[in-house]
């Protein structure tokens, strides 16, 4: 479980994460969202203990990391936004380096890297320096690459930026595995779409503020879980509704008057457009 209490970071005066408390427990699946600026990176970066907080603790299966950055490191693993393998060395050479840096023994190393190559579907691919593969196959390796020490939490901060569908889909597949297994996985994305198909539960972060919480399916239904679209006039409006049946009876009130109308269900990214255009997030 980790808990962030009141966890605060001020550069110069400006507060980019203000006094968040959250509690993800083990084998949740989370998101954390947020537009432009919200402080997502800044937060992973304070539990990566590359950034000091201001103020506030982060608490991990009950010990306070704050104070204990080397346990901190080993109790997380990071599936970082760039890739950052070393290209001139296979996927092989790259997992070793990595057991070695957290200390596994050679037969833990050994051991370990053919279960995860496995696992991420490229021991067939695992001899080749790391340059020659594909943006899906590296993005592959940084996954076992992050789980070869064992972490308590997965950190994936956009895994699947760049990608082909096929390609995401397949990440997709492979975290939705680890996790039915039980690994605790906190995701950030823009991608709204992947929170929705992945994440157990979402935070809305605004200005360093946590804005909203709970399961994608509790979000929808805050702003509506069904939704008319109206195109008239060039111009296209979004109208929610609680529920199919309301949302039925809007259009037979409307449907003669206008160019074009259609209901679908509400995604996570009305949610957020939702609440950007009521000014409740900011964007940089
Ligand atoms: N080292 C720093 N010094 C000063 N300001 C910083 C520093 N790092 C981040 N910031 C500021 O903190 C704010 C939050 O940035 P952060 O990168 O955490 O946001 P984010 O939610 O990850 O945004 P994005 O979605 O664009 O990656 C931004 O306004 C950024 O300019």
């Amino acid at each position: 479980m980790i808990v962030l209490e009141s966890l605060t970071k001020t550069f110069e005066n400006r507060t980019v994460v203000d006094n968040l408390s959250l509690t993800i427990e083990t084998g949740e699946f989370f998101g954390l969202l947020g537009p432009n600026g919200a402080g997502k990176t800044t937060t992973i970066r304070m539990l990566m203990t590359l950034a000091k907080p201001t103020s506030g603790r982060i608490i991990i299966d009950g010990r306070d990391m704050t104070r204990d950055s080397m346990a901190m490191k080993s109790m997380i693993g990071l599936v970082p936004q760039h890739i950052n393998l070393d290209g001139d060395l296979t996927a092989r050479e790259n997992l070793e380096m990595h057991g070695r840096l957290f200390g596994l023994s050679a037969e833990a190393r050994k051991e370990r890297m053919e279960e995860l190559l496995a696992f991420v579907e490229m021991a067939d691919r695992a001899d080749e320096p790391v340059r020659r593969l594909s943006g899906g196959m590296k993005r592959r390796i940084l996954i076992a690459r992050a789980l070869m020490h064992r972490p308590s939490i997965l950190l994936l901060d956009e895994p699947t930026i760049g990608l082909d569908p096929i390609s995401r889909r397949r990440m997709w597949d492979l975290v939705r595995k680890l996790n039915t297994g039980g690994q605790t996985i906190v995701l950030t994305t823009h991608y709204l779409e992947e929170a929705d198909a992945l994440c157990n539960r979402v935070g809305l972060l605004n200005r360093g503020k946590l804005v909203e919480l709970g399961t994608p399916a509790e979000l929808k239904a805050r702003i509506g879980a069904f939704v008319v679209e109206v195109d008239d006039g060039g111009k296209r409006h979004s109208h929610f509704f609680p529920t199919r049946e309301a949302a039925t009876g809007y259009i037979g009130e409307i449907q003669d008057k206008v160019d074009s109308v259609s209901l679908r269900q509400t995604n996570l990214e009305d949610v957020f457009i939702h609440l950007t255009a009521g000014e409740r997030l900011g964007t940089d």
